[in-house]
């Protein structure tokens, strides 16, 4: 998911030719303050004129607790983006958003529920509450983590290995699994280490996120990659569901392939596997 500040009309046009599978029209905290007009009238432009095709376009609003939040939903709710982003997001916060939505849904003629949010969490307070955010909308399609914001938060420093978010990171993943919504990781900011940002998009893979944000186009190859099966992981599924049929017929739960128990489980991380694959062209 590919970031890029709202009031950047070059990037706005050309923001579906960089291979994301999203992108995220910001009018928070890329946004100056003197130009937070500029960004949502440059995003209305932008939405009314340009065709994104398959590309996701997701527009992040300021916090609710800034000047701006109102006026924003208001203007950007009535474009329908398939996804509204809230930063800062907490249950209190999401419950405001849900009424400002559903009222705008009514006046637009929209069914109501139609407008998805993506939830950004970013805050101690929007880590302890993530399950609850989740659970308080049913238009949340996905929870962002943002380990920026979070870092300030906590007063800690950021740090190349991130360890300083593993705690959030699983909090959030197991808030995303229980409620089957999904988990993007926090974005890595140094744009020329492609090295570190493929360490830090495996290790938020392994531990269960199912993507992540990026902010410069630069970043997109290397994270497809690390969130991409490989060949071998297709291999292998392939070969777990064969033996599968196999062992069906002579009616058996539970068999061996090259010397590994599967089971159900296992058959299960191999219909995952192998969803991805198609999902993204790399299986019939
Ligand atoms: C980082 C940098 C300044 C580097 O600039 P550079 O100039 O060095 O980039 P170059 O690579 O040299 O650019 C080569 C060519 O690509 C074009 N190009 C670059 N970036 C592009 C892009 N994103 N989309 C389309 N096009 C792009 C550029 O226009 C140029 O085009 P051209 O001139 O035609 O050759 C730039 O990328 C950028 O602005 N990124 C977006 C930053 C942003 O949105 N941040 C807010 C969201 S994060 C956030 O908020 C997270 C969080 O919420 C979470 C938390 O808490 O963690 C928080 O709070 O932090
Ligand atoms: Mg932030």
């Amino acid at each position: 998911m590919l970031f890029m500040p709202g009031n950047n009309p070059g990037m706005l046009q050309t923001a579906d030719t960089f291979g994301a599978d999203s992108v995220i029209f910001d009018l928070e905290d890329a946004v100056a303050l003197t130009e937070k007009d500029a960004a949502r009238i440059l995003v209305t432009e932008a939405m009314r004129t340009m065709n994104y095709g398959e590309t996701e376009v997701v527009i992040r609003i300021n916090p609710l607790s800034s000047p701006f939040a109102m006026t924003d939903i208001d203007k950007m709710a009535r474009l329908k983006p398939d996804a509204i982003l809230l930063p800062k997001a907490t249950p209190e916060d999401m419950e405001i958003l849900e009424k400002e939505l559903e009222r705008i849904e009514k006046e637009e003629g929209f069914e109501v529920g139609t407008i998805k949010v993506h939830a950004l969490v970013e805050t101690a307070y929007g880590v302890e509450t993530v399950y609850e955010t989740i659970k308080s909308s049913n238009r949340i399609q996905a929870v962002l983590l943002g380990g920026e914001d979070l870092a300030a938060d906590l007063a800690v420093k950021r740090t190349k290995d991130s360890e300083e978010l593993f705690y959030a990171r699983t909090k959030v993943v197991n808030a995303c699994k229980a409620l089957k919504v999904d988990a993007i990781d926090t974005p890595f900011t140094d744009t020329n280490d492609y090295e570190g940002l493929a360490a830090d998009s495996r290790k938020a893979k392994m531990l269960g996120f199912s993507g992540k944000l990026a902010i410069n186009p630069r970043q997109i190859d290397t994270i497809h990659e690390v969130y991409s099966p490989t060949k071998q992981e297709i291999n292998h599924a392939l070969r777990v569901m064969a033996a599968k049929e196999e062992a069906e017929k002579e009616g058996l739960g539970v068999f061996s392939l090259d010397g590994k128990m599967v089971d159900l489980p296992i058959i299960n991380r191999a219909i995952q596997t192998l969803e991805i694959a198609e999902m993204i062209g790399l299986l019939d």
